[in-house]
């Protein structure tokens, strides 16, 4: 490496977008290959290079693994780097300003690494397999992660068909007619969502939102009370988990469960839904977090003893920590998870969900079909005629874990939301920003496009939700009109990012010039906050938000702020926390998109761009984050409005781009069967 580059600044300098980590990243890898005497006696390819390009090539490789990995890819194929001029990049006036690197072919970019002896059996930090290369690390959770599933997969349940099919029948009364129906259009695929996982140690189902993903998961928990309860051999009930990566997708799954339970209480005996949980946990807290170590309570040597857990808003959780929490769990344990595989990716390393959900689904084995069939007393024709675009019988890697719902309760697919967040996830950039500026036309109760100044549309947005917020009578009646309205937006920094429309929406309340020093700490009543780092001890998370407000001493004498947070407590619903304890915060009229996976709020402002010129960096910043995912992950958060602030080259930029996340376990998963 030093032969190579002599310093981080030498190698930023022909490499553009290089970070130091990236250059101590290959350095300390090199030195460790040639440690193990790899790179000297193995690594000299007959390429008809001499042996300083060949160490250059293999540098260049290692950056460039570093660098795909804090993207977030799990493992960096060789054929992306194939032929690729990397790093290369002009300046102002169209001048190279970084030279870059041009790999070779993909047959010479193979020959050098394999020469490196990289198998998963060498033992070395790096990992070569299957032509994509992984840090170790990432390459062990990888394999555990998929032979855990495959071993789940492999486990059918005991119950006898005529079981399931009864509860299914009396779970879906409505459906009954659907021996006699032929078309593929009657079936209902949330009825099929809950026979398919019921026989299985490991299922998904995933959809958009509003398909009725919970309200299928509490019917599929109710079967699986049912048919514990019905189980003469067994005399334990049944212990469910109910999981959520943050606390936010914790207390929504949560209220979701209590609503569909109470729905269901003419179709299901009262004592099988006593035995559904009524309340969510963080994936942190079901593990077990111990302050100051980066292990959980709960792991290989100390496993949960759920029968089933089920983990809502899987697109949220990375590599690391689904793998974490499989380790945790007993081989019986039945895992269901839930999500929307068409969300963003998780923050951390790994995209789980969109490995193991591929769109379009894999099909069903014809063993699973003629289950299904059987359990939904559907016709077997109807339900090959519905996989036929999966191609059943000539499928080489079934899907049988997974289930998609596609039909949306929220949005009928005729209102704005649903349309726009379609017409984005398909990449339609024309049809999108024609839903746009048609809704603009015809003035739309749920699309908006904002094409004046941010004064002259955000003002009035300000003065209806956040103005009121410091005036309600209690603080619940302030965290139900904050759960209204939010503005999102791409970035943190930039004239757009959350940072400077924050400092916006304050000046606008006239809340900007709080001193930082006096005993307020710059803080008011009314200020809607937000956690950014876990404390464990006060039990507050990274995205916790909370409403500081002015409360009386208890003689009330005297008043002073404290900062309130909603509670799951029935006894106590709003947790007080003196501001001088709170972990690291900051003010949440406006968020960043990322942080709102897991919410929902009646109405959103997507702020992109002003519909004028955007400063170079500023779009620089937001091009680099724009996507179909993140405007799609917006979209989705509205439940009734959306206003979206964009020019149209910016948001065009965005649909056409497309979040793609490089990793072996969606191979892996086809080893399955
Ligand atoms: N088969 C159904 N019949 C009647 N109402 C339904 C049905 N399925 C879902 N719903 C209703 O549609 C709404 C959305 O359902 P649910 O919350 O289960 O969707 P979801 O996919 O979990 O949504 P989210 O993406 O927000 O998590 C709920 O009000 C639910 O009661």
């Amino acid at each position: 490496m030093n032969n190579v580059y002599s310093s981080f600044a030498q190698a930023k300098q022909k490499i553009h977008g290089l970070e130091a980590i990236d250059y101590f990243f290959a350095k300390e890898m090199v030195q460790a290959l040639v440690s193990n005497d790899s790179i000297h006696r193995k690594g000299q390819v007959d390429t008809g290079d001499n042996h300083s390009d060949n160490d250059r090539l293999i540098t260049h490789i290692l950056l460039a693994l570093s660098e795909s990995l804090r993207a977030g890819h799990t493992c960096l194929p060789l054929s992306e780097l194939a032929n690729k001029h990397w790093g290369c990049a002009f300046d102002n006036y169209g001048e190279v300003s970084h030279s870059g690197v041009i790999f070779p072919e993909l047959t010479i970019l193979t020959t050098t690494i394999t020469a490196l002896a990289l198998s998963p059996e060498q033992q070395q930090p790096i990992v070569f397999h299957h032509g994509n290369l992984y840090l170790r690390r990432y390459f062990q959770f990888e394999c555990e992660l998929a032979q855990d599933i495959s071993m789940r997969i492999a486990t059918r349940s005991t119950f006898s068909l005529d079981e399931i099919t009864e509860c299914i029948s009396g779970l879906f009364p409505e459906d009954n007619l659907s021996e006699t129906r032929n078309d593929v259009n009657d079936i209902d695929w949330q009825k099929v969502a809950v026979a398919n996982a019921i026989n299985k140690n490991f299922s998904v189902i995933a959809g958009g939102p509003g398909t009725g993903k919970t309200y299928t998961v509490t019917k599929l928990l109710a079967a699986l009370v049912m048919l514990q309860q019905s189980d003469t051999l067994s005399s334990s009930e049944l212990s469910i988990a109910l999981v959520a990566p943050t606390g936010k997708a914790a207390q929504r799954l949560s209220e979701s469960i209590v609503k569909a339970v109470a729905g269901f209480s003419e179709l299901i005996a009262s004592d099988v839904l006593a035995k559904i949980p009524s309340s969510a946990q963080t994936i942190h807290r079901l593990l077990g977090v111990i302050p100051n170590s980066p292990n959980f309570r709960h792991g290989i040597d100390n496993k949960l003893a759920y029968d089933v857990v089920l983990i809502d808003e899987v697109s949220m959780v990375d590599l690391p920590l689904m793998t974490r929490v499989f380790r945790a769990l007993k081989p019986n344990t039945k895992v269901i998870l839930l999500g929307d595989a068409d969300q963003l990716p998780s923050v951390a390393t790994g995209s789980v969900l969109a490995d193991i959900a591929p769109r379009p689904h894999g099909g069903f084995s014809t063993l699973n079909c003629d289950y299904l069939a059987q359990v939904c007393q559907l016709k077997g024709a109807v339900l090959r005629q519905a996989f036929s675009p999966f191609n059943t019988e000539h499928s080489t890697n079934p899907n049988d874990y997974l289930t998609y719902l596609l039909k949306s309760r929220r949005f009928d697919g005729k209102g704005g939301i649903g349309l726009l967040a379609s017409a984005v996830i398909k990449g339609d950039s024309q049809e999108s920003w024609g839903l746009l500026t048609e809704a603009k036309a015809k003035n739309s109760s749920q699309l908006a496009l904002a094409t004046t100044e941010l004064s002259a549309w955000l003002a009035p947005l300000i003065k209806q939700y956040f103005q009121p917020i410091e005036h309600c009578e209690n603080v619940s009646e302030a965290f139900k009109l904050l759960a209204q309205f939010r503005v999102l937006c791409a970035t943190r920094q930039g004239s757009y990012g959350v940072e400077a429309i924050n400092d916006y929406i304050k000046r606008y309340l006239g809340k900007a010039f709080v001193s930082q020093h006096s005993e307020q700490q710059g803080l008011y009543h009314g200020q809607p906050i937000m956690i950014s780092e876990n404390n464990y001890r006060l039990g507050l998370y990274n995205g916790d938000i909370g409403i500081i407000w002015r409360v009386d001493d208890e003689n009330n004498s005297n008043s002073h702020l404290m900062a309130c947070f909603e509670s799951s407590d029935q006894a106590q619903p709003i947790r007080r926390i003196l501001p001088s304890r709170l972990p690291k915060y900051e003010t949440v009229y406006a968020m960043t998109i990322h942080k709102t996976q897991g919410s929902e709020f009646t109405h959103v402002a997507m702020l992109l761009s002003e519909t004028g010129a955007s400063h170079g960096s500023d779009k620089a910043r937001e091009s680099k984050l724009l996507s179909r995912e993140l405007l799609y992950t917006a979209i989705t958060r509205a439940k009734q409005q959306i206003t979206v602030a964009s020019n149209q080259s910016t948001w065009q930029q965005g649909v056409n781009a497309q979040v793609k996340r490089h990793s072996g376990l969606s191979l892996s998963c086809s080893d399955f069967d």
